[in-house]
């Protein structure tokens, strides 16, 4: 995944932020990564149809259709694309949209793919608008046209590329271009995994961390994650530094010491998705209010807010996306704010 994103390298985002990584996170997210479809857990749907796929294309001696994988960070998008090229016994090769910044940049990277190689563009709708439209065409013909010299004098030179699959990744679907979107054989959404998944990646992880750890203590976790397997992942590892530190066993107790010390409320908010909901409840009477203004009055990016913050707590019911902007539900007045003024904005949109 890219470490270049912004709505990871927000500074402060916190513990749960799903898109930021330090070094030794990344180290520790590689070693427990899923290497095959079998080990991938949750996501069921989409599993089973990318098993269809990937059979299919090995049946037929061909490359796999190209895959657009959405959805908010940390729910697999990277390791799909790992399970993809090792499924299919190819390599991987990883860039993202931010790395593409120029035409030349992509026709060097796709001139160099060996034939069946599979290539991942993490943030893909972060990619220059010029090799966007060179994508188009080595997507549906494999071939690019690399433009020679200026002006009038400008030429075209058709390159043959060998065929590859490409597998994006991107947290804001709705900003790709239609005509990219429609090159891809397979689009799957990813969605927030619920306390039972999150259980069993927490027990694959604990198990290959070779962990103690009993279920309540799995289990509370789980709760604490936000849908996200990155974020469970990472809530675990503080579990293990808390239990290791304090000389005690990874136990419910340990659980809730751990993340009450890293702020991590029970529900799994943490400081940014507070300071969005207090904002929103004390500063603009619970809405509406626009992305842009909310960005500003939490000191963040509004791309951030966007895709790593509002995703879940729209799905846990605290916020609402109205065409007017953003609004507190009735649940997040209970829990930050009291009562809704009557009657709230909430009753007059939904
Ligand atoms: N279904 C899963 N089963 C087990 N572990 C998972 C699963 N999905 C993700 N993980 C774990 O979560 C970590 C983050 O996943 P990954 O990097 O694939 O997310 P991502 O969607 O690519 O995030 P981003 O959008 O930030 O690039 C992985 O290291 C992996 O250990």
């Amino acid at each position: 995944m890219s470490a270049d994103r912004d709505p990871g390298a927000v500074a402060g985002a916190g513990i749960l932020d799903a898109g930021s990584e330090s070094d030794a996170e990344l180290a520790f997210e590689g070693a427990l990564r899923p290497k095959s479809l079998g080990e991938f857990v949750g996501q069921t749907k989409v599993r089973g149809q990318l098993e269809l796929l990937l059979q299919a294309a090995a049946m037929q001696g061909r490359s796999a259709d190209h895959i657009l994988l959405a959805g908010p960070p940390g729910l697999g998008k990277t390791t799909l694309a790992m399970i993809v090229a090792h499924e299919n016994g190819r390599s991987l090769r990883m860039s993202s949209g931010p790395a593409i910044q120029h035409a030349g940049d992509l026709a060097a990277l796709l001139s160099s793919l060996l034939p069946g190689e599979v290539l991942f563009i993490d943030e893909i709708h972060r990619m220059a608008r010029s090799a966007e439209e060179m994508l188009y065409l080595a997507m549906e013909d494999f071939r690019i046209d690399i433009m020679v010299g200026k002006g009038a004098g400008a030429t075209s030179i058709p390159l043959e590329l060998a065929p590859f699959t490409l597998v994006g990744a991107t947290t804001r679907s709705g900003l790709l271009p239609n005509p990219l979107r429609d090159r891809f054989g397979f689009t799957a959404h990813l969605e927030f995994y619920d306390d039972a998944e999150l259980t069993e990646v927490l027990r694959r992880a604990a198990r290959l961390l070779g962990m103690p750890i009993d279920e309540a203590a799995l289990t509370e976790i789980a709760g604490r994650s936000r849908g996200t397997p990155r974020i469970a992942n990472r809530l675990l590892r503080r579990v293990r530094d808390y239990a290791l530190v304090n000389a005690k066993d990874a136990d419910l107790t340990s659980v809730r010491a751990a993340l009450d010390l890293y702020d991590v409320d029970p529900l799994g908010l943490d400081r940014l998705d507070r300071a969005v909901l207090r904002a929103i409840i004390d500063r603009f009477d619970g809405g509406p209010v626009g992305l842009n203004t909310l960005a500003v009055s939490v000191g963040e990016e509004a791309e951030t807010i966007e895709s790593v913050v509002e995703p879940f707590l729209v799905r846990i019911g605290l916020l609402s996306r109205t065409p007017r902007g953003r609004v507190a539900t009735k649940a997040a007045w209970r829990q930050f704010g009291g009562r809704a003024p009557q009657p709230t904005l909430l009753d007059d949109e939904l």
